[in-house]
């Protein structure tokens, strides 16, 4: 059987496509940039146009540089940024405004508004997240009430919404098919995760009206066959899930209690929650998980605003290194922090600790710090702020009669840092397991378009197919860790209370 599998990922940044053999190696990757922007501060945009472009642009690509023709791609997986909201014309296709990019804040008095009408409780009972200019339900609401016209079309059905996933679905078929996945659609604020369907209660409190939304699927089924113009060929769409679920999947983390944290610009943890689904006592969100089939999954999560972000600081802010790759030796050259904490709060805290207002600090300098110090803080920030949100994921897993996390899955740009890996790993007394595919998001897509399409049976195939490249056991006593995380929150009640 001809079993290649194409992945478009469709990110922040860039748009994305690789070329998967059946056994998950890359056969090829083509990557083109992304335009950001920014109207006003807190607002981000793309162009859907650019990013349907783009993004079509590297899949022909990618075809190309694997040598492979349209006849050998067996079925397309799609995962992509998640909550960014596009709105169009069904007629012509054409958006109605630019795409509002998840880190756009401009729906916030929107949002303010929801928790004044006390719908704190009820989201977070039927989404499982917290009220956020974060997710789509308040953007594609800014868009109704604020681009002209739009109102109006709306109500006469002429337009559609949707995650980014939807509109390449609709621009590949041609404008014949709306629909997106579940984990997608828990991003919105409009899902109800527990019945896996659009809420009406949540669609009247935003006043969005239902026929913009797009059809929910299971994250591995048929969601449509790709035109003839846009690939060569009428190719499945087997797989959709939003990039983080995605990995969550690549990393065959299927069980409740398998977590896997990825290492970018932020960080994002994930943990399986299995089919139960458990608000969070911690201040973390519950979403869909990639689901196989219409039995709903779950997962928990949590993110660190400043990631790899702290690493690009250190290199275009302080000028310490020229390029990121540089900072594992600065820190190196130091046996330890020498007592300098950095809390990388630029924009503010997440979860657990979820402050907007806070800024960021360095603590515990001496006459002797030297850069190399500073720079093995800031990579050990990126750790500390991860342990915390493990940390409470295990609280939230423990108090819901199940087990802490019991090892930690790593993909992303700054996980290739053996320094930060170790020094995660000893933090947080569990091994950190780097597999040999880091493109896990990717892969994730390609797994659920090939499960859908007969290329594997279940996940179990999946599971055997994950290889570890690197295992970071930790060093450290429970005490010496335990004395670093109460050291990071003493830094952090600094940070918020000086
Ligand atoms: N060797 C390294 N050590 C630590 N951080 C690194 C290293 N190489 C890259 N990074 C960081 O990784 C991030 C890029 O990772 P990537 O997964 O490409 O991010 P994104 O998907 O968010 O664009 C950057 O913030 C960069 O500073
Ligand atoms: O495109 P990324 O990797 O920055 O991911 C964006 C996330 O999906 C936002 O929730």
């Amino acid at each position: 059987m001809t079993a290649y599998l194409l992945a478009l990922d469709q990110g922040t940044s860039s748009s994305r496509s690789i070329v998967f053999d059946r056994i998950g190696r890359i056969v090829a990757m083509a990557q083109r940039e992304l335009t950001q922007i920014y109207p006003q501060p807190g607002w981000v945009e793309h162009d859907p146009r650019e990013i349907w472009e783009s993004q079509l642009a590297t899949a022909r690509e990618v075809l190309a540089k694997a040598a492979i023709t349209p006849k050998d791609i067996h079925a397309i997986g799609i995962t992509n940024q998640r909550e960014t909201t596009v709105l169009w014309n069904r007629k012509t296709g054409e958006p109605v405004h630019n795409a509002i990019v998840w880190q756009d804040r401009r729906a916030e008095p929107m949002c303010a508004q929801l928790r004044e009408q006390g719908l704190a409780g009820t989201i977070r009972d039927k989404t499982g997240l917290v009220i956020d200019a974060y997710f789509s339900g308040t953007k594609l609401r800014w868009l109704l009430d604020n681009v002209p016209g739009a109102r109006a079309a709306a109500d006469r059905g002429e337009l559609a919404f949707g995650t980014v996933d939807s509109w390449l679905i609709w621009q590949l078929t041609g404008g014949k098919v709306h629909v997106t996945d579940v984990s997608n659609a828990s991003r919105t604020m409009l899902f109800n995760v527990l019945t896996n369907t659009w809420d009406p209660e949540l669609l009247e409190a935003l006043d969005i009206p239902e026929s913009l939304m797009p059809q929910v699927k299971p994250s591995s089924a048929h969601f449509a066959d790709v035109e003839v113009a846009s690939l060569g060929r009428a190719i499945p769409i087997g797989g959709v899930a939003g990039d983080q679920q995605s990995a969550l999947f690549g990393q065959a983390c299927f069980e409740a209690g398998m977590a896997k944290n990825t290492y970018g610009t932020g960080c994002f943890m994930l943990m399986h929650t299995g089919a139960d689904f458990q608000p969070s006592e911690n201040g973390l969100l519950v979403t869909s998980a990639a689901q196989t089939s219409v039995q709903p999954q779950y997962a928990m999560e949590g993110s660190v605003f400043v990631g790899g972000a702290v690493v690009q600081w250190l290199r275009d802010g302080l000028k310490a290194i020229q390029g990121s790759a540089q900072v594992q030796a600065l820190a190196e050259s130091v046996p330890d922090s020498g007592g300098v904490m950095m809390v990388p709060a630029f924009t503010g805290l997440g979860a657990p600790y979820w402050n907007a207002d806070v800024r960021g600090t360095i603590t515990g300098l001496t006459r002797g710090t030297t850069l190399g110090h500073v720079a093995r803080a800031a990579l050990e920030s990126i750790a500390y702020q991860s342990a915390a949100l493990l940390l409470a994921m295990s609280r939230d897993a423990v108090a819901a009669g199940g087990r802490p996390v019991a090892e930690l899955r790593v993909d992303g740009g700054a996980s290739v840092n053996d320094l930060l890996m170790q020094f995660q790993a000893d933090l947080l007394g569990i091994p950190v397991v780097r597999p040999e595919v880091t493109e896990t998001t990717a892969l994730g897509a390609a797994y659920l378009a090939g499960l859908s399409t007969g290329v594997y049976s279940d996940v179990s195939q999946l599971s055997t197919l994950w290889k570890v490249e690197r295992r970071f056991l930790p060093t450290w006593s429970r005490a010496q860790a335990d004395e670093a995380m109460a050291r990071w929150e003493h830094a952090i009640r600094q940070t918020i209370a000086p």
